[in-house]
């Protein structure tokens, strides 16, 4: 996603961005409470402190009354006990609350990512994604660990010591508060622009975590292309440009810490100069002055800190921008309300009634009024030239992505009246680009049948021909490398074939899955897959003849239309394009028809 896409970050409330924590906190509301109860406490009984040294100046240190020390000393050593205690319970409190509402809105996040439709994840980079559930959640979760609470009892303590500084001594009191809004109006100023050069900042981010994340996905491409080097300019000038942006962002930071720093020491300047007079003209008691330099002293932190804090909250607003946009993603494939598990048979009867689509935000509709239907137990290829829109009508079936115009049923129900559980569990489907992850075998293979026996598994294995699963180390239990890359491509495609075909499913959807493998190998997959076919209604998106003989029936899609359905040797007479279209292998054809 371009930094267009992103909405401005000034276009919605600071607060309100924050308070989109608020449903992920609620269930912890007890610990919350706790956790800002115990840091007040805290400050009250650390604010108590100046006061009792008041009291002791003016009172046992002026009389020289030792005995009367005894029990403010007690009292002042009773409340930094007290204040010990506090800061237990609100570490306590908050790491707990915090560390739970970090799993939540992980969890919620990473749910929305699966649940998003193929055709939010074709228009969204991945660097954004993984920069968005990375380095946005941890500054969240920092926030909500460590800043809020400081943020809000900081903000307290201001205002308890400000009442306290009035009731001492008003006439200084009031000075210290007037210094104060300088140092407001500069803030937020600084604020504003902060917050539009932290979003800049993160969206940069994003954009080179997607950048490191091709250039790793497409590494083979870059070394054999020999394009490191334009590679790593790109990398390089988007490293550059977040540089940049980081430095602004620093430099903005630093003109609100400095102002925040050299507040508190002018203002103390200016208590020592006027406390001094009013002591002087006998307005201020020495204890009364005590007590003034001592409560703006526990001042200095929370002032100080509030630069870094505010900073800190508008960061953290548009962290919360960020994630909120993914969260707010509407989920546009999803059960219909009230969907219950209907009886479909097996095989299925598979069609398409009409069926348009047309890719969101696009007007050039990629399938219209397309009608077909299979069969219970039919095999039917679906060929037509390559953009035409095979992989798009496939994926219908199992609500990949869901129809425009028209309806996809299976026993005349339509699919989306199907829960989304029970239809991919009806439908499996395998694509032409072999997705493994990073875990064994069998793991791999029983991703959508975790209850499937041994031996469903070693039939599923012999059907796609990947026996040498076997020869590996450790066999199904061996764990494969990153997305499988240690395997050959071929060998991927028949653990994904594997997998699509383990326990006979009802319906098959496979989207040219064999194009990796050699002539004999793919002859061989061939005839273990008649067996699976005999007892399942397949759709098999198919570029060679090869494939195509797998089928009783052909279909050629063109111009987002289904032109003509015959068998092979039908089309091969009639349809000039159809002939065309499988030319290339025209030795082979002739061998084989
Ligand atoms: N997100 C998208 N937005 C707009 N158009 C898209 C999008 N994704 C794919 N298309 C277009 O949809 C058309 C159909 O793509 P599809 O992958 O279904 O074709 P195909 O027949 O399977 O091609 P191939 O045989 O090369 O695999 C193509 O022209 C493609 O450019």
């Amino acid at each position: 996603m371009d930094d267009a896409a992103a909405p401005a970050p000034e276009d919605r409330g600071r607060l309100s961005a924050l308070l989109r924590l608020w449903p992920y906190a609620r269930p912890y509301r007890g610990l919350i409470a706790a956790t800002f109860a115990a840091a007040l406490l805290a400050t009250l009984t650390q604010l108590a402190v100046p006061l009792i040294f008041a009291a002791v100046v003016d009172g046992p240190i002026a009389e020289g009354d030792r005995a009367g020390l005894v029990p403010l000393v007690g009292l002042a050593l009773l409340f930094g006990i007290a204040e010990a205690a506090f800061f237990f319970v609100r570490r306590w409190a908050m790491n707990r609350s915090c560390l739970q509402i970090e799993r939540d809105l992980r969890d919620a996040l990473y749910q929305r990512l699966q649940r998003l439709p193929v055709a939010f994840h074709d228009r969204w980079a991945s660097g954004q994604l993984l920069s968005r559930a990375t380095s946005d959640m941890s500054t969240v979760r920092r926030f909500v660990g460590f800043a809020a609470v400081f943020l809000v009892v900081n903000l307290i303590t201001c205002v308890i010591v400000a009442v306290l500084l009035l009731v001492t001594y008003w006439p200084l009191g009031l000075a210290v508060l007037l210094t104060t809004v300088p140092l407001t109006v500069l803030g937020q100023r600084w604020e504003r622009r902060y917050n539009v050069q932290s979003r800049r900042v993160q969206d940069e981010q994003g954009e080179l975590a997607t950048e490191v994340e091709e250039s790793v996905q497409g590494i083979r491409v870059v070394k054999s292309l020999g394009r490191g080097r334009l590679v790593f300019d790109r990398y390089d000038a988007k490293a550059r440009r977040l540089r940049r942006l980081e430095l602004d962002k620093v430099r903005t930071l630093a003109l609100l810490w400095c102002v925040f720093e050299l507040h508190p020491q002018v203002t103390l300047a200016l208590i020592l100069v006027g406390g001094a007079l009013a002591v002087g003209s006998g307005a201020l008691t020495i204890g009364g002055l005590v007590a003034f330099v001592a409560l703006f002293t526990v001042l200095l932190w929370p002032i100080l800190s509030l630069g870094f804090l505010f900073a800190f909250a508008q960061e953290t607003a548009s962290a919360c921008d960020r994630i909120g946009e993914l969260l707010d993603e509407p989920l546009t494939v999803t059960d219909r309300p009230g969907v219950t598990p209907q009886t479909v048979g097996s095989p299925a009867r598979l069609a398409f009634e009409g069926v348009g689509f047309t890719h969101p935000g696009s007007s050039t509709p990629i399938l219209s009024g397309v009608h077909l239907t299979l069969e219970p137990g039919e095999t039917l290829a679906l060929v037509g030239a390559t953009g035409s829109g095979k992989t798009t009508l496939s994926s219908l079936v199992a609500r990949l992505q869901d129809v425009s115009a028209g309806r996809v049923t299976l026993d005349g129900i339509d699919v989306r009246d199907l829960p989304l559980a029970q239809l991919r569990g009806i439908v499996a489907t395998a694509f032409e680009e072999a997705t493994l992850f990073s875990m064994s075998v069998r793991e791999n293979l029983t991703l959508g049948r975790p209850d499937t026996t041994d031996a469903d598994l070693d039939e599923a294995v012999r059907v796609a021909q990947a026996e040498f699963v076997h020869d590996l180390p450790w066999g199904l239990d061996t764990r494969i490398g990153e997305q499988g890359l240690s395997l050959s491509g071929g060998q991927r495609q028949r653990l994904a074939l594997a997998r699509a075909v383990l326990g006979r499913p009802s319906v098959l959807v496979l989207d040219d899955p064999l194009s990796a493998l050699d002539v004999h190998t793919e002859a061989l997959v061939e005839r273990a897959l008649r067996d699976v076919l005999v007892g399942t209604t397949a759709l098999v998106v198919a570029h060679r003849p090869s494939t195509v003989l797998l089928a009783d029936r052909v279909a050629l899609l063109a111009g987002g239309r289904i032109a003509a359905v015959g068998t092979h040797s039908e089309l091969l007479a009639s349809e000039p394009t159809y002939r065309d279209l499988l030319a290339q292998e025209s030795d082979l054809l002739e061998t084989l028809s």
